[in-house]
């Protein structure tokens, strides 16, 4: 039998977690033959009710899951880790905007990249969930200078889930049959979903892209604030879309994307676009042998360029800020 994987999930007690942890249990992340085991980190307050969720993962006797720690200390945690999901993060309220949890957030992902430096398995992968995402990747990244930074990634699959599920509405096609979708820049408000490179059905998806006004008036702030419509509409913010896109990013990462497709996701630029290197944005991404890779030679019209520039220019400023709270 194969030896279990080692998968931390921070903010165990969490709305997300709650929402995860059951299906990377049921084999949904990593496969129906890879068993798991589970080492979930809380802050004291909130073990008590981790060692609940456990109890109730006990009780599903999912046969992939060999164990699973409950923990308030992150060396402990993440000892061994292969995968750490760093999900635990306080989430925003309606009027908030995902960067002014910076401040709230940015102090949990050094001491945590450290951990992850120091405990982590040599072929560790981060998926950063907890928000502002890509910043708070950069400052565990930062953090663990033995870990090649490719290993720290931010979540934009959500986005990513979202523009699918908007354009197959739209052209009134499944979800399966959309494809090359890419979210550009910043998990925030000012992210670029782009269709100019993707295929409907098998086609370029022309009669979306001539629609410039659907385009840019619908479609666009409608994926990049679909979350504050969420909480909008349900008091909460995003919980199961966001744990089953923290699934399929893994799962992608681990698995590899289709061939002939590509997903999203946050990732260390190595200047690919003209992205200043080290910030930590998503583009367009294929993955194999368990590593992402960027789909460069990709045509940037006008428009696009314009709008990742806008992204990336606020990667920039929230990379000054944490410098100047001293996070990196
Ligand atoms: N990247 C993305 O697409 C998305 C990101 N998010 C973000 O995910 C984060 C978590 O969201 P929810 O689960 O809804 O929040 P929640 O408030 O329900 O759960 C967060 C959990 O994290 C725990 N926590 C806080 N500090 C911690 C630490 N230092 N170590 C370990 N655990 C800690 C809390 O005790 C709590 O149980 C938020 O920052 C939210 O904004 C949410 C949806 C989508
Ligand atoms: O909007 C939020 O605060 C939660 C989140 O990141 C999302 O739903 O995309």
């Amino acid at each position: 039998m194969t030896a279990p994987v080692n998968v931390t999930v921070t903010g165990a007690a969490g709305q997300i977690g709650y929402a995860l942890l059951f299906r990377i249990a049921s084999g949904a992340m990593l496969g129906p033959d890879t068993p798991v085991r589970l080492k979930l980190l809380e802050i004291p307050q909130a073990v008590k009710a981790a060692e609940g969720t456990a109890m109730e993962l006990d009780d599903c006797a999912f046969p992939l899951l060999a164990g699973i720690d409950v923990d308030d200390d992150a060396a402990r945690a993440f000892d061994g880790t292969n995968v750490a999901l760093l999900v635990g993060a306080r989430p925003r309220g309606p009027g908030m905007e995902r960067g002014d949890l910076l401040e709230a957030n940015g102090g949990i992902f050094g001491p945590q990249g450290r951990a992850i430096n120091d405990h982590a398995a040599d072929d560790v992968r981060v998926l950063v969930v907890g928000n502002p995402a890509n910043t708070n990747a950069l400052i565990a990244a930062a953090h663990a200078p033995d870990v090649p930074a490719a290993r720290f990634t931010a979540m934009t699959r959500l986005d990513h889930n979202r523009a699918l599920s908007q354009v197959a509405h739209k052209a009134g096609v499944p979800v399966a049959q959309v494809r090359r979708l890419a979210i550009w820049g910043n998990h925030s408000a000012t992210q670029y979903p782009d269709l100019f490179h993707a295929e409907v059905a098998g086609a370029p998806a022309d009669a979306l892209t001539a629609d410039t006004a659907w385009l840019t008036q619908e479609f666009v702030p409608t994926v990049a604030k679909r979350g504050a419509a969420i909480i909008d509409a349900r008091g909460a913010s995003s919980a199961a879309s966001a744990a089953n896109a923290a699934i399929d990013h893994v799962h992608d990462w681990v698995l590899g994307t289709p061939e002939g497709d590509w997903t999203s996701a946050g990732v260390v630029s190595r200047g690919e676009y003209g992205v200043p290197e080290g910030l930590v944005c998503s583009f367009p991404v294929t993955s194999s042998d368990g590593e992402w890779h960027v789909v460069e030679g990709l045509e940037i019209d006008d428009l696009s360029r314009g709008l990742i520039d806008a992204s990336v220019a606020e990667l920039e400023a929230e990379r000054t800020a944490v410098r100047e709270l001293g996070l990196v």
